[in-house]
């Protein structure tokens, strides 16, 4: 079981009409990615090579400062929205069973004006995350479209619920990852570069240029993702899977550790997409399989677990 390969060009964020017939295979590809692997690589989606690389170099400029350069943009300063914002290495555990994760991270979720943005020693910091923010917004949209069709609902079913995306009233995160050297001699047991998982929303945008990734089979046993440039991996989140009643799956995936001696470090790019707080989710084949919960409200007791 590999992680299946889509041509999403038919509805890059380039073309404004898709014939029907593309549409529906489009819809058919992905329907049977994300019940089955519940990932796939989206091809010619428009997000290009060279804007993810500019997000990733500004990102690692601002990794790469002093603690206390960064520690004013620290998650939590920003009452507006609390999860936006730095977090310091060791500060998350994905899986509560392992030490904690080796990984730096830098939430994008608002952009109010209250919001303060790293300036001096990162140039273009703002700007370069608003925008890449965007393109994100867009492409999520549009799987969420197609998304729906595969399962011959009203395309804008998802769609109604993802309205305030990058605003106050939606969680939705772009984050840089940045995974530093490791060093062997002083890793804890059982410790990982991003413990075992599902991601929590809907769906999960995710770019990155090196290995690391892998993802879960139904047999239990962790297949390598390879990287593929250019591509965007896009995966099922938990309560998608909850949304169509178990019909698309969340899978639990995790990055490990270089092998000993290997002293590279990581980058990568996640866009992490929510319903809106206030969006209420119900199943939407009908039936009584998980009772409704809010996308905020779920989003919530998810992140209590993490931190
Ligand atoms: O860095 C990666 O490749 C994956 C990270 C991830 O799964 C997450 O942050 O949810
Ligand atoms: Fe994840």
């Amino acid at each position: 079981m590999d992680i299946p390969v889509v041509d999403f060009g038919a509805f890059s964020l380039s073309e404004e009409d898709v014939a029907d017939e593309r549409m529906h295979n489009l819809s058919k590809e992905l329907q049977s990615a994300f019940t089955g692997v519940g990932f796939v690589f989206l091809e010619n989606t428009g997000i290009t090579q060279e804007e993810v690389d500019r997000v990733m170099t500004t990102s690692k400029t601002f990794f790469l400062q002093p603690e206390e350069e960064k520690r004013p943009f620290s998650r939590k300063s920003f009452a507006i929205s609390p999860n936006h914002g730095w977090a310091h290495l060791g500060m998350e555990r994905l899986n509560p069973r392992r030490p904690e994760d080796l990984k730096e991270s830098f939430n994008v979720v608002s952009f109010h004006p209250d919001i303060k943005w790293p300036s001096v020693a990162v140039k273009g910091f703002q700007e370069i995350q608003k925008s890449f923010f965007q393109r994100c917004k867009e492409l999520s949209l549009r799987v969420l479209r197609v998304m729906a069709l595969s399962l011959g609902l009203d395309p804008e079913v998802f769609l109604s619920a993802h309205r305030f995306i990058g605003t106050e009233g939606n969680g939705t995160t772009l984050r840089s990852l940045y995974y530093p050297a490791v060093n062997h001699e002083r890793v804890k047991e059982g410790q990982l570069r991003c413990g075992e998982h599902s991601d929590y929303g809907s769906i999960t945008l995710l770019f990155c240029t090196s290995g690391g990734l892998q993802v879960q089979r139904r047999s239990g046993e962790f297949i390598r993702v390879p990287s593929a440039p250019g591509a965007v991996l896009v995966n099922v989140a938990d309560l998608m899977q909850r949304w169509t009643s178990d019909h698309f799956v969340s899978v639990v995936h995790r990055v490990v550790l270089p092998p000993a001696g290997d002293s590279s470090t990581r980058q990568s790019l996640v866009f992490f997409v929510h319903p809106d707080d206030e969006a209420l989710i119900s199943c939407c084949d009908g039936s009584n399989k998980y009772p409704p919960v809010t996308g905020g409200g779920y989003l919530e007791e998810r992140f209590k677990a993490t931190y």
